[in-house]
């Protein structure tokens, strides 16, 4: 569903060449429909970019990405098929509830009566049908992550990514978030990919996990097996085991 072969960026600074030492990040990465993969690893290591190859945000220097079969490497952000989830929700200040939701839809809010059914029906399943009149600045920030995951999931895309989207928020409510895109991922059969900085995270989550170490995949596989029982010496040390 998610294939990422040899995908290829290398930062360079204004005037620096590609042989001036630094190693370019080289990502190999395969998911199915319904996965969820974390990504995780320490500083540095290359979680983001990775995301923002797949995203479009960052071209790639070398290397191919499908989605869903295709081949979307020179496609832009927006006409990939997948909808992203910030730490920093990004909703519209001045739009309401109904409205910031109805946007993942239209970009001109243009909605036709299914569409407005729709939204009711996505704010209903995150729990927000009772605030969607109201504008962000009214909203706690569990429940403004709650409207931006119903404007993500109304786009109804085969991929989510999520960059960290629940990091600023207690324990309690983050451990609610990730249960509620668990299930919400595997009623509407999508596969996402989330970089995390917490191991705990992708062990309730995710059924797969990915350790980026130095801007590769250093190891993938089952998130049980591979957090449970780590082999590799890099990986053990960003457990602290
Ligand atoms: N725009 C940029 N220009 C040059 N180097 C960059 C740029 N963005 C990131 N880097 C470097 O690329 C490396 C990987 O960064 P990246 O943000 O992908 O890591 P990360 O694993 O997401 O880290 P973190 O967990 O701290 O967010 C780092 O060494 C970083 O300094």
């Amino acid at each position: 569903m998610l294939k990422l072969n040899h995908l290829c960026h290398h930062y360079l600074r204004p005037g620096q060449s590609a042989q001036d030492g630094t190693q370019p990040m080289i990502f190999d990465l395969q998911a199915e429909k319904g996965d969820i993969v974390a990504l995780i690893g320490p500083s540095g290591a290359g979680k983001s970019t990775l995301l923002a190859m797949v995203a479009g945000f960052l071209n790639p220097d070398s290397g191919e990405l499908h989605i869903a079969g295709q081949p979307i490497t020179t496609q832009t952000p927006a006409e990939r098929p997948l909808s992203i989830l910030f730490q920093d929700h990004n909703l519209f200040p001045h739009l309401t509830v109904f409205e910031n939701i109805g946007l993942g839809i239209h970009p001109g809010l243009k909605l036709s009566r299914e569409d407005k059914e729709n939204i009711v029906a996505a704010a209903s399943r995150v729990g927000i049908n009772k605030y969607l009149d109201r504008l962000p600045e009214q909203l706690s920030g569990g429940q403004k992550q709650r409207v931006a995951l119903a404007r993500s999931l109304i786009r109804q895309q085969p991929l989510l990514l999520l960059d960290e989207p629940f990091s600023a928020l207690d324990p309690a409510l983050r451990k609610e978030m990730l249960t509620l895109v668990k299930s919400l991922a595997k009623e509407q059969k999508i596969t996402v990919l989330m970089v995390t900085h917490s191991p705990e995270d992708a062990l309730k989550i995710a059924n797969k996990c990915a350790f980026i170490y130095e801007g590769q995949v250093k190891v993938s596989g089952e998130t049980q097996q591979m957090l449970g029982n780590p082999e590799d010496e890099a990986l053990k040390k960003y457990l602290g085991i």
